[in-house]
């Protein structure tokens, strides 16, 4: 986590376009992976963070296999970071946590979106959800969380730090997690071919 705090410092000191979004891989019944960008919250020692519907096709995926894998695409810096692991549900007080911080038209969203990935019959239907909520809530003190809104967090197993270089002769190093103890965390660090 420490080599990835530094390169994410970078990489949104250089100024990239979304330097937190990030492609998930979850594997789908019957082993087929399926992928898409979501956001990176927060990390620390435990773990990457993102939040979303627990009724999304990821979420439902994710309830039968937690197995998970991410890349940060950072092309304009020939970066690249690809994490492996295992995603878990974050607490009831995280969630309620982040959804506080956001704004009030993504509150009102998620709720006019209960079933993330289900087809809806065109936009109007949407947006009358949206209105619907935004009645809902006018007045309120603060706009309650979906208990089907949420995040995880991903437990990496390994990560790999890839830089490219002239030639096709990139370095490449990767961290797998050999044991934990306590709080502390040992990892092996190996070069690999590029
Ligand atoms: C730049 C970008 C960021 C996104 N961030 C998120 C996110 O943080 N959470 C989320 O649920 N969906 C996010 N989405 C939408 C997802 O890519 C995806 O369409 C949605 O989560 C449904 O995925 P699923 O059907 O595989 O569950 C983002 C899309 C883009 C293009
Ligand atoms: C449906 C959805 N949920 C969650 C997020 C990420 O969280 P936030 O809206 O709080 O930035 C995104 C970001 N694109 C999103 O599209």
């Amino acid at each position: 986590m420490d080599q990835f705090h530094v390169w994410f410092t970078q990489a949104r000191g250089e100024g990239l376009a979304e330097p937190n979004a990030m492609a998930l891989a979850t594997v789908e019944p019957r082993g087929v992976p399926r992928v898409r960008i979501v956001l990176l919250k927060g990390y620390d020692r435990a773990g990457f963070r993102f939040f979303t519907n627990y009724r999304s096709r990821k979420g439902r995926a994710l309830l039968e296999n937690p197995n998970v894998s991410v890349v940060f695409p950072w092309h304009p810096i020939r970066r690249q970071v690809s994490v492996s692991g295992r995603a878990e549900r974050l607490s009831e007080e995280e969630n309620d946590a982040y959804f506080r911080t956001r704004p009030h038209g993504s509150q009102v969203g998620a709720w006019a979106s209960e079933y993330q990935s289900s087809p809806v019959r065109d936009r109007a239907e949407l947006e009358e959800r949206f209105g619907q909520y935004e009645r809902t809530w006018t007045g309120a003190a603060e706009i309650p969380r979906p208990e089907y809104w949420g995040g995880y967090r991903i437990l990496p197993s390994e990560v790999e730090f890839w830089q490219g270089r002239a030639d096709r002769m990139h370095d490449r190093f990767r961290y797998r997690l050999r044991s934990e103890e306590g709080s502390g965390q040992l990892w092996d660090i190996e070069r690999l071919s590029p």
